[in-house]
């Protein structure tokens, strides 16, 4: 009897920016999983590789609602209406509430350019700069309720250069990153791949 080959994990990214980790996951040949649609929370540059591509795209501005818990509630339900195994924030810059945790908790994964928990936040490569560090790196974690607090799935150490400035630093990072999250979803994911 030929393994059982399920279908690909369905895969939603949230972005905030340029988008070339979302990149990396709609050019990754695997298949274990596949990305369906990119959402963000402004209309954000790396909108537009998804757009050539034919795939659905959202964007849910925090401005756009009342207040945060409006805004969680309406960003949950946009990213459910493409009914996601896992969620990929790739540079979203939004903290997430409890309606999108609540509706994708344990299968939400973040990537952050740092070694966590050391340098958490919104500029990680900046503080890491600023405190004079030989080494930092990149980390995929599940995301939980606090800030780069969730479990650590996995980390790669990238070296601080001499007279590194924050953007050269951070494009040695990216290039980790690219590498790290296709690899950690496709762990994640693979496990659902083939049934014997
Ligand atoms: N509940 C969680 N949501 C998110 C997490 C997380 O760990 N838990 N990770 C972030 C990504 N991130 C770091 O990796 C991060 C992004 C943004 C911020 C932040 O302070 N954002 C500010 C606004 C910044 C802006 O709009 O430019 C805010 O949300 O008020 C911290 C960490 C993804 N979401
Ligand atoms: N705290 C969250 C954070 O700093 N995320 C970082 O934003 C960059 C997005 O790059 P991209 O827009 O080119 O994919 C990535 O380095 C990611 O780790």
């Amino acid at each position: 009897m030929p393994p059982v080959t399920q279908p690909p994990a369905r895969v939603v990214v949230l972005i905030s920016g340029a988008g070339t980790l979302c990149a990396a996951l709609l050019d990754a040949d695997e298949p274990a999983f596949a990305v369906v649609a990119v959402g963000a929370d402004r209309e954000a540059p790396g909108l537009a590789v998804a757009r050539e591509r034919g795939l659905p795209t959202f964007v849910v501005p925090l401005a756009g609602h009342a207040d945060r818990a409006a805004w969680d509630a309406a960003l949950a339900g946009a990213i459910a209406a493409h009914r996601p195994d896992w969620v990929v924030c790739a540079g979203f810059m939004k903290l997430l509430g409890p309606a999108v945790l609540g509706a994708f908790g344990g299968r939400l994964v973040n990537t952050h350019p740092a070694l966590l928990p050391a340098f958490p936040g919104a500029h990680a490569v900046r503080d890491a700069l600023a405190a004079g560090v030989t080494t930092t790196g990149a980390t995929v974690h599940l995301v939980d309720a606090g800030l780069d607090t969730g479990p650590v799935l996995a980390q790669t150490p990238v070296p601080v250069l001499p007279g590194d400035d924050e953007q050269q630093l951070h494009d040695r990072i990216k290039a980790v990153e690219r590498v790290l999250l296709v690899d950690t979803l496709v762990s994640l994911t693979s496990s659902r791949s083939s049934v014997p």
